[in-house]
């Protein structure tokens, strides 16, 4: 059985001259171990738990945001499947606006930094293809249905 995991791509919106959807920064956040990869906050499903409430939990425990200081954007998800040590992974990714930009992300001991990056800069740390895909799709989504979330 392939290895489930599940996340937010949180973005921001940052008041300054750029217009919309330029001012938009996604989280993302670098492992303390392995190859140093980064990725939005995500992480394994537990035993009986929706892919939601992981999404929610991994989020907090990785970056310190709580659901409150988010909004969901629930029309968004992507699922990306490729493997991990010989066994096949998926993990869903959902939309979330981080409500108070100015909001302090909080680290735990599976991390070593983070960045709120712009597109360019979010695809070129994610260095996978997949979710680099992934933080596309996203961004044309918040262009093209931006009125209506
Ligand atoms: N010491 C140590 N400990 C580790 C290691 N490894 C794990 N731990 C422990 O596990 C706990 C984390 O548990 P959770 O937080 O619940 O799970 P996740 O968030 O799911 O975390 P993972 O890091 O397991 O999973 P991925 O991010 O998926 O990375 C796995 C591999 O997949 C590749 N890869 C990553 N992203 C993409 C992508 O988007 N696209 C593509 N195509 N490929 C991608 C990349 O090559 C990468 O090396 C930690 O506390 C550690 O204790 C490790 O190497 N050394």
């Amino acid at each position: 059985m392939a290895l489930r995991a599940c996340g937010f791509i949180v973005f921001r919106r940052v008041a300054n001259s750029v217009p919309p959807p330029g001012n938009i920064e996604y989280l993302l956040l670098q492992t303390s171990y392995g190859e140093n990869h980064w990725t939005p906050p995500k992480g394994h499903v537990d035993p009986g738990e929706d892919d939601l409430t992981t999404a929610l939990r991994e989020t907090q425990e990785e970056a310190g945001l709580r659901a409150e200081h988010l909004r969901v954007i629930d029309s968004f998800v992507q699922e990306l499947h490729y493997e991990v040590r010989g066994r096949p992974k998926e993990v869903l990714y959902w939309l979330a606006e981080l409500r108070d930009p100015g909001a302090a992300v909080t680290l735990s001991d599976e991390h070593q930094d983070y960045r709120w990056a712009r597109l360019e800069e979010a695809c070129s740390l994610a260095q996978y293809k997949d979710l680099q895909d992934t933080l596309r799709a996203a961004h044309t989504h918040l262009q093209t249905q931006g009125d209506k979330l």
